[in-house]
């Protein structure tokens, strides 16, 4: 479970990012985050791994308080938390399944990593994200060969492989074509459902995200200004989440 409570983000600078959020994400569930450029949806998300820290209130997840992680503590609980970036961050010239298995690095001895000696299961591991992704015959092409909504699913199946139980995906599909952004928002879809891992995806396409989504949350110069269910969400609710304010 992720739980926010009066959670506030201030950069360094002094820019606002959060502003006491409060809120209660269950395991399994599969929310979009919307709001307009700036709103904060990125800051939001990054929180949750601990990439953003929090200036006040407290995050839970899984039983952790994030904002006390550090080292060893933060190194393991990034484990449960898998992160999905728009510009897939992938290795490029390395192949496919070199990539997905990066992700069970943090898993291996300092040795094994300099000789990439992966156990028989952590390849097993792999592959199988690579299967649930319907990539598995491009295992072995490099990287740097794939199209970008191919690079996405490598992406998606190395955070499966690490064994996540949070997806957190910041713009995924943003810089896909509209057919490919289906294609992968199914596959978060299939993911969440059959795997019950909780999906959290930032995304500009309001209509992907209620079409995919079960429930949206609003977000508005750092502030939560919607929760509820996709279906609940109408245009007058759009209307005042991307309304411009002077
Ligand atoms: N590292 C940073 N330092 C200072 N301010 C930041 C930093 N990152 C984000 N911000 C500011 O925090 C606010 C929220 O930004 P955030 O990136 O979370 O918005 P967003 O909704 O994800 O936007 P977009 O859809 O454009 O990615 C913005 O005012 C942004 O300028």
């Amino acid at each position: 479970m992720i739980k926010f409570e009066n959670v506030s983000k201030v950069y360094p600078n002094g820019t606002r990012g959060l502003e006491d959020i409060n809120l209660e994400i269950e395991q399994g569930e599969f929310v979009g985050i919307i709001g307009t450029s700036g709103a904060g949806k990125s800051t939001l998300i990054r929180t949750i791994n601990a990439l953003n820290n929090i200036t006040a209130g407290t995050l839970i997840v899984n039983d952790t308080d994030v904002a006390k992680l550090k080292g060893k503590g933060l190194r393991e609980f990034r484990k449960h938390v898998g992160m999905i970036f728009q510009s897939y961050n992938l290795v490029p010239r390395v192949s496919v399944i070199r990539n997905v298995l990066s992700s069970r690095v943090p898993n291996m001895s300092f040795l094994k990593v300099c000789f990439g000696l992966f156990s028989k299961e952590d390849k097993l591991k792999a592959l199988d994200a690579l299967n649930r992704v319907g990539i598995l015959d491009k295992a072995y092409i490099r990287a740097d060969q794939l199209s970008g909504g191919q690079q996405q699913r490598v992406s998606l199946a190395r955070a499966l492989a690490q064994d996540a139980d949070i997806l957190l995906a910041d713009e995924p599909v943003a810089a896909l074509d509209p057919v490919t952004a289906r294609e992968v928002m199914d596959d978060f879809k299939r993911i969440n459902q059959e795997l019950n891992k909780t999906v959290l995806i930032n995304i500009h396409h309001v209509e992907l995200a209620l079409e995919y989504t079960d429930r949206i949350i609003a977000v508005k110069k750092g502030r939560i200004v919607f929760d509820g269910p996709s279906s609940s969400v109408t245009q007058e609710i759009l209307d005042d989440v991307y309304r411009k304010e002077a």
